[in-house]
């Protein structure tokens, strides 16, 4: 990794070195990315197979396409995208997380292909994919707006971007520090820098500036009161997701 053009934030890095054994733990410190799994999946396949005309009634629809998952963690992402039958690259600037999503992916019988590198090495490797998923990776990175660029670098034309993060406002600093790292615990405190926090507008810039056609914007809404995650198309308010394509 060459630390000169790096995306790497060393100490926002460290942060999930030292988390890196609880990925798979339901209970663990990434209990809201398990909690949020299955909406932001479900959006994740339903922009995929509308991008790509695939049927999610197939048994592996997205066969043949060639998935980069940024910033993939313990794999929580990976896996299920190998499932539905996409060739995964799951990266990580992290080098704990690749072991435990390797061990974890072995045990599933899923073949992805899990390295300890960046967007900038694989660029600088001339990889190439139909999609990169980097989902809650853009406010750990050192310069949010190089980062959108190098993962449109990353794309075959056509090929399709989704970004998920947490909006700057009074209400995402309550709910994503306050609510989860202070009251709740799921996060150690200091996990998120609310200054680091990008908004929908912003997000949306960056991707247009990199090259890419801005397709969708929703919200991811937590609803304490049913302890449901559901997706909307209004409420961008905390954590909200966004596509764009490379035409
Ligand atoms: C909040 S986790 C999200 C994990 C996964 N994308 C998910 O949503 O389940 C952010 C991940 O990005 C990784 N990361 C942070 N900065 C990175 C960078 N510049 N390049 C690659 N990975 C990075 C961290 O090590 C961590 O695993
Ligand atoms: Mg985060």
């Amino acid at each position: 990794m060459s630390p000169e053009t790096s995306s790497v934030d060393t100490a926002e890095v460290a942060k999930f070195e030292a988390m890196a054994a609880e990925w798979w733990d339901p209970e663990g410190k990434f209990k809201p990315l398990h909690m949020m799994n299955p909406v932001r999946l479900d959006y994740i396949a339903r922009q995929i197979a509308a991008e790509f005309g695939r049927d999610l009634k197939a048994p592996r629809p997205f066969e043949g396409l060639r998935l980069l998952d940024i910033g993939c963690g313990g794999g929580l992402l990976s896996e299920p995208m190998a499932r539905l039958g996409a060739k995964v690259v799951g990266a990580d600037a992290a080098e704990r997380n690749i072991p435990v999503a390797r061990v974890h992916a072995e045990a599933q019988d899923l073949p992805i292909d899990y390295r300890h590198t960046t967007a900038e090495a694989l660029v600088a490797g001339g990889e190439s994919f139909d999609v990169v998923l980097a989902m809650e990776i853009v406010e750990h990175v050192a310069d949010p707006a190089a980062f959108v660029a190098t993962c449109h670098a990353l794309l075959s034309p056509g090929g399709l971007m989704i970004a998920s993060t947490i909006n700057r406002n009074a209400k995402s600093f309550m709910a994503a520090i306050v609510g989860a790292e202070w009251v709740m615990r799921w996060l150690p405190k200091g996990t998120h820098d609310w200054a680091k926090f990008i908004t929908p507008e912003e997000l949306t810039g960056m991707i247009a500036r990199a090259g890419l056609d801005p397709v969708d914007r929703k919200g991811f809404v937590f609803n304490p009161v049913s302890w449901q995650w559901s997706i909307s198309d209004r409420d961008l308010s905390v954590n909200y997701v966004a596509a764009g394509v490379r035409r």
